[in-house]
């Protein structure tokens, strides 16, 4: 089988074999061109010759119909995931037209029915969800740490940083540290505050920048990166029984 992934930023694909092992696995920053980018993976994609392809996007519909017809010169059947409220292992009080297919995956790959998670996705976006006993309650949605920079540096004349490391949440005495720090609080602090509100929940981070994020947190943190995975294989798994 083979699964594709493509967030705002990147297109990551896992090739796995009969019994789920791993074999082949990508990351590639797409620029917005993911059908581009799938064009120069074809070859790669035809030696691998997988015998289905599951995706998950979460880029709209203009640039997944141009996804779908570089996929459907592959002759590999393939199908796009669509968020189910009523998923029988996961339902869900989110409007399910509006959820992001990852933030469903992932939470569909880490629910436990006997337990109560956060879900916490850190890639383009920070999404925050919470779930009980396999019910998802809802969420909450930030700007990535790089985002976040992006909007000082276009919103403000003096703030010009463009680079620089997330790697404290200190108060800074220069805007280079002030800047960073200040938004790695935003959201280290944010996830601290729903564990306190929740203390109860298991907390499971997974995406890019989850190990940057997770090291601040002052609750123990399960780091997971093979949520989105692990919930494509069960949705496929799932309607093949149904
Ligand atoms: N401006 C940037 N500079 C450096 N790295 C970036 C920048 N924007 C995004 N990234 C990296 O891209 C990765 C995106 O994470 P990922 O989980 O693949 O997100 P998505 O699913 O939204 O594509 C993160 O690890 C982040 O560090
Ligand atoms: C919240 C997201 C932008 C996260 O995307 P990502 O960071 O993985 O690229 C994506 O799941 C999305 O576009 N969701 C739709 C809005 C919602 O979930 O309510
Ligand atoms: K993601």
């Amino acid at each position: 089988m083979l699964w594709l992934d493509l967030g705002n930023t990147r297109l990551k694909y896992w090739l796995t074999d009969d019994i789920g092992q791993i074999v082949a696995h990508d990351a590639k920053q797409h620029l917005q061109a993911p059908a581009e980018l799938l064009m120069g993976l074809t070859d790669r994609f035809e030696r691998y010759a997988p015998d289905f392809i599951g995706i998950s996007s979460v880029l709209g519909d203009e640039l997944n119909a141009k996804v779908t017809e570089t996929l459907s010169r592959l002759n590999i059947p393939f199908e796009f995931v669509h968020v189910d409220a009523a998923h029988p292992l996961m339902r869900s009080d989110y409007n399910d037209e509006q959820l992001g297919c990852d933030r469903w995956l992932q939470m569909l790959g880490a629910v436990d029915k006997k337990k109560r998670q956060c879900v916490i996705g850190c890639g383009t976006a920070v999404t925050i969800d919470l779930i009980d006993h396999a019910t998802h309650l809802g969420g909450y949605i930030f700007p990535s740490i790089y985002l976040q920079r992006e909007s000082l540096f276009s919103g403000t004349k003096q703030i010009t940083i463009s680079n620089g490391t997330f790697d404290s949440v200190g108060q800074g005495v220069t805007t280079q540290d002030a800047v960073h720090r200040g938004i790695l609080l935003s959201i280290v602090g944010a996830i601290n505050e729903i564990s306190r509100r929740h203390p109860n929940f298991e907390v499971i981070m997974t995406g890019g920048d989850a190990s940057i994020i997770a090291q601040h947190v002052n609750r123990s943190v399960r780091l997971r990166d093979d949520l989105l995975l692990n919930g494509l294989a069960r949705y496929f798994d799932h309607s093949k029984q149904t």
